[in-house]
């Protein structure tokens, strides 16, 4: 079903007197069905008023657009009708006059007659009849917006926009104005988008309220379900069993972006324009065909381009050497698992917290779950033969590897394992191995199978000692893979060189992802200073046709190892949620109750939007959607909490609130 309204992808950009530019809204993504009352709460100056004003035609957005019922908006017409804080009705015209004055004006078809009939019947809908004949002058400020309400209403327009409507009034006239504009909403299904701060207010009228972030690049938040039945009253909404929860989560949330506006003003706010400040960069990765990007960056002097001419790759044996690296500051950056700049924020394994963001994702998939060959032997093709295989045997454990609490590895075989009933810290024995060190682990039989990157896995089928029982692309095909991370201190620092270092690495990505230059890169990286393995176990799924050793047909995988197509480089909040969740799941890290202000934090939406504008590549941002995995079950990216109490397979999970403000952003 399309939406009746859909609030496109929308960017608003404001120039500023200064030559600058202020992003007040980034990616707002949403669609209102027929009939629905939606709210938009957000703190002073966070957009509402923007969005709404955009919604109704009277504003353009930068990016995106509105499209009400299949049709794109351009400018404000009789369709959406807007009512303001200050009524703006005409002084010089009475109750009766100004909402004639938009009925003539809309319905000039009709005859007389019916115009009046119209005023008439709204005018008793607001309750209005012994002030029909008043001036604006002589109304009180309640009845002036009942007035602007009925005008609105009168030429029963599509969309009803309310822009704090009741703010100025006292609190008394402000409650029955709500109930009485409930009531009309609900009897004349009118579909009503409106902007409020007031939690109350929204609780009572919204079927849904959608909750924007603090600017610059305010965007949504959360949007709640407001599952409480109609018709509504007060004071049993007020006493109904989901409304403190619900408020609560209200609070919770403007006082999480109270305390993140703190935090923005005492970083820098905006990106300068002039030189880098620091050209020489130790920039940390693993041997991995995903390390791609950085190596060609180097190799083909996209670095350079971009400033960064001191850049010294480090090839790090295993993951925990390149998180202790950039937490200790030996290194400046580095490719990461995706999970570990959050991990490393949150604080794992009782490690100290050090806040690390990342403003790009360097790869999707590239990764699969090898098993040895002897489970081939037993008959092993399928998850459910695996489950039966190491049921079978009940005195044995087998052992699985990947590479990090931390990664994709990890969560993906987990995920994979449980999805079929295996719980992967009962029924299997997991353990962390370097991904290099993976196959030698499978040779020696230390291990039983594993999860890691490419060129681990085909490695193993073309030694004859493993087979791909399942790649990522059959798990969740597209999903993110390796990121770039850098402690956030040293973002706030180095903020230009930041950006160079984005900006080299999306072009690197880009010359990663035509397929002219994959046979250069598997050239360029099989190099012993870099991947330091055979091409010919790089080449399958990268470049060349994927044996997965199962006797199948070799198969074309284009996906397997994406760099830059499909929206790779982007740092999506959903994905960083994702992770946040399955890491919960497994008892890795508490889930943070203020999982809004982490992810925001974390994932610098901002610092990648930058350098894609200075590039001029498309700014993509994926859409706030829920999605599904390979076994049906659907991630609801707003109700997290409600997904990890539905998974049957999980931890005890803990829920806190992460004091991300204590955390010291000094590391020695
Ligand atoms: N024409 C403009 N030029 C520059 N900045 C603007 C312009 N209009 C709005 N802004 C900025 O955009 C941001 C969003 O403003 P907006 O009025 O939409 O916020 P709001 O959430 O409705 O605030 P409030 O609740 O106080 O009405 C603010 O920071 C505002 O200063």
């Amino acid at each position: 079903m399309t939406a009746f309204l859909e609030v496109d992808h929308v960017d608003k950009v404001f120039p500023l007197a200064d030559g600058g530019r202020y992003i007040a809204l980034k990616n707002i993504h949403l669609e209102i069905k027929q009939g629905e009352f939606v709210c938009l709460l957000g703190h002073s100056g966070c957009g509402k008023s923007t969005l709404l004003n955009i919604v109704a035609g009277l504003d353009k957005p930068t990016q995106g657009g509105i499209i009400l019922e299949n049709k794109q908006v351009k400018q404000p017409g009789p369709d959406r009708m807007v009512v303001f804080q200050n009524y703006s009705l005409l002084p010089w015209k009475t109750v009766r006059q100004n909402i004639s004055l938009a009925v003539n004006q809309v319905y000039s078809h009709k005859s007389d007659r019916d115009r009046r009939a119209i005023v008439e019947e709204h005018i008793d809908m607001v309750n209005l009849r012994h002030a029909a004949d008043k001036h604006p002058s002589e109304l009180s400020g309640g009845m002036k917006q009942r007035v602007a309400i009925a005008r609105a209403l009168a030429i029963r327009p599509k969309l009803l926009l309310l822009d704090e409507p009741f703010g100025a009034l006292d609190a008394l006239t402000r409650g029955s104005l709500q109930e009485q504009l409930m009531k009309i909403c609900q009897e004349h299904q009118v579909t009503c988008l409106m902007v409020t701060h007031d939690a109350d207010e929204a609780l009572l009228l919204a079927d849904r309220i959608v909750m924007l972030t603090n600017g610059p690049e305010s965007h949504i938040g959360q949007i709640l379900n407001i599952n409480i039945p109609r018709p509504r009253n007060r004071l049993e909404v007020v006493n109904h069993p989901n409304y403190y929860p619900l408020r609560s989560e209200i609070v919770y949330f403007l006082n999480q972006q109270k305390k993140a506006k703190k935090r923005q003003t005492k970083a820098p706010a905006v990106i300068s324009s002039h030189g880098i400040e620091k050209a020489n960069l130790e920039l940390g990765f693993i041997p991995l065909t995903d390390c791609a990007p950085l190596i060609v960056a180097q190799e083909k002097g996209f670095f350079a381009k971009h400033g960064l001419t001191g850049v010294n790759l480090v090839k790090e044996s295993s993951w925990s050497a390149i998180a202790s690296g950039v937490t200790s500051g030996k290194l400046d950056a580095a490719q990461m698992v995706a999970g570990m700049p959050l991990a490393l924020t949150i604080g794992m394994n009782n490690n100290t917290p050090v806040p690390t963001v990342t403003a790009l994702t360097l790869s999707h998939n590239g990764n699969a779950i090898t098993l040895s060959k002897e489970f081939y032997e037993r008959g092993v093709r399928t998850l459910a033969d695996f489950k039966k295989a190491i049921a079978i045997d009940s005195d044995r454990v087998y052992t699985l590897g990947m590479v990090d609490d931390a990664s994709m590895h990890n969560l993906m075989l987990r995920y994979w394992l449980a999805a079929d009933g295996i719980d992967p810290d009962r029924d299997v024995n997991l353990v962390v191995i370097p991904p290099a060190e993976m196959v030698a682990n499978l040779k020696a039989g230390k291990i039983d199978g594993y999860c890691a990157g490419e060129p681990w896995n085909s490695q193993a089928v073309q030694e004859n000692i493993g087979f791909v029982i399942a790649t990522d692309l059959d798990i969740w095909p597209n999903y993110l893979e390796k990121v770039l991370g850098v402690r956030e201190d040293w973002a706030n620092q180095y903020p230009e060189t930041h950006l160079a270092l984005i900006k080299a690495l999306m072009e690197a990505c880009q010359y990663c992802d035509d397929r002219r230059h994959r046979e250069e890169i598997v050239q360029l990286i099989s190099q012993p200073q870099y991947v330091g393995s055979a091409p010919e176990y790089i080449r399958p799924g990268f470049l060349d046709a994927y044996n997965r050793g199962t006797g199948e047909p070799s198969q074309l995988l284009p996906k397997y190892n994406e760099f830059y197509l499909n929206k790779t480089n982007y740092p999506s909040r959903v994905e960083g949620l994702w992770i946040l969740v399955q890491m919960a799941r497994w008892g890795i890290l508490p889930f943070p109750r203020n999982w809004i202000e982490i992810v925001d934090r974390v994932r610098r939406t901002d610092v990648y939007s930058e350098a894609a504008r200075q590039l001029n590549l498309p700014g993509l941002a994926p859409e706030r959607t829920s999605f599904q995995l390979f076994d049906g079950s659907v991630f609801n990216p707003d109700n997290p909490l409600e997904y990890l109490q539905g998974l049957k397979i999980k931890r005890e999970i803990r829920v806190e609130e992460v004091q991300i403000d204590l955390i010291p952003t000094e590391v020695a």
